[in-house]
């Protein structure tokens, strides 16, 4: 029953592409997935040199384990090519379209990207894609968006732009974003990819981060776009599971672990039936307590 582990990402980071202290930096604050911005962060007169710049840092530079993600500039414009192109070619790990309003537009994007990797002798299906809904049309279309592509890893809300096309703004209770948020869930779900929830910009607001990360992880989510390193720790703090959930979490693998060897497929813990799904949660803690570093060299819970 042991299942294919998914790889986490609770933090992407935007990082400015135009920026290069910070594009060299970037692999030092422990993100999950760093997030290089050629799109709204990056002034017309800079794109060429943005571009240039983060071609050169994804060949150059080491960024650990991190997931390395573009945002290129939407299909609609005259950056959007050459984006394509120079980041194939670096051999970026995603690329994220933002402003996606239809399926189409991933499968444009898919076909850009497969005559690129052929161009460049990379095998096709390397690059891997993910959407950025931004406006009503892309939160009602959002089922199709998630599932345009076996290339699609994940769907992320964008806040900022949808809360313009809504005529509204943002709020601190958030209550302009539960549709929206529950449609890319549900889509991203229904797909079998991941859902990022939209930025949090006030960064003199530590309290409203806390808030919003503690509600976008019970609804769900598999974490945010950040857009500062600070806000790293605060969304691992949220993801970090509790000693008791580890501890039942362990319970649940050992009582499966026992059934397994017995050769019997009905669990019973204290009398509870443990069923799949409590397994497959029970799995998602254990891999979010290691990276919390939450256990010792034997996987028992250190108390802290
Ligand atoms: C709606 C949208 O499209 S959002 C996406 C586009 N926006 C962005 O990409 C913005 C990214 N973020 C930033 O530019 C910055 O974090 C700001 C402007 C919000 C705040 O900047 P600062 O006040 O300088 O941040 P702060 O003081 O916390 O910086 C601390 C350190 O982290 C670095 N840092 C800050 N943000 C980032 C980032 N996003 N990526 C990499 N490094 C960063 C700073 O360079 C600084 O490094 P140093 O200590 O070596 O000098
Ligand atoms: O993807 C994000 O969260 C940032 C963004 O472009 C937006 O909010 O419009
Ligand atoms: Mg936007």
């Amino acid at each position: 029953m042991a299942e294919k582990e998914e790889r986490l990402r609770r933090t992407m980071m935007f990082v400015p592409g135009n920026n290069p202290a910070m594009v060299k930096d970037a692999g030092i604050y422990g993100a999950d997935s760093i997030m290089f911005d050629l799109e709204d962060a990056v002034s017309m007169a800079e794109k060429d040199a943005a571009r240039v710049l983060v071609y050169e840092a994804l060949k150059t530079q080491d960024y650990g384990n991190a997931e390395l993600v573009v945002r290129i500039n939407g299909l609609d414009t005259s950056y959007y090519a050459n984006d394509v192109k120079a980041m194939v070619k670096a051999g970026i790990d995603v690329i994220r379209l933002p402003k996606v309003e239809s399926a189409e537009m991933i499968q444009q994007l898919e076909k850009d990207v497969a005559a690129a990797e052929t161009e460049f002798g990379l095998p096709v299906g390397t690059t891997h894609l993910m959407a950025a809904i931004e406006s009503a049309k892309g939160v009602l279309n959002a089922p199709a968006i998630a599932a345009a592509s076996d290339r699609m890893i994940g769907v992320a809300l964008s806040a900022e732009d949808y809360t313009t096309d809504m005529k509204t703004h943002r709020y601190p209770d958030g209550a302009e974003l539960e549709f929206a948020r529950n449609m890319v869930l549900h889509a991203a779900r229904a797909a079998g990819i991941a859902a990022f929830d939209t930025v949090f910009t006030n960064m003199a607001d530590p309290d409203g981060f806390y808030r919003e990360t503690r509600h976008i992880h019970q609804l769900g989510f598999d974490g945010k776009s950040l857009v500062n390193p600070r806000q790293i720790p605060m969304v691992n703090s949220v993801y970090e599971p509790t000693k008791d959930e580890v501890v039942k979490a362990q319970k649940v693998i050992a009582a499966i672990e026992e059934a397994r060897i017995k050769g019997s497929g009905v669990i019973s813990m204290n009398g509870q039936m443990v069923d799949r799904p409590v397994v497959l949660r029970a799995q998602r803690v254990m891999q979010l307590a290691k990276v919390s570093n939450l256990l010792d060299e034997e996987g028992n819970y250190i108390e802290k």
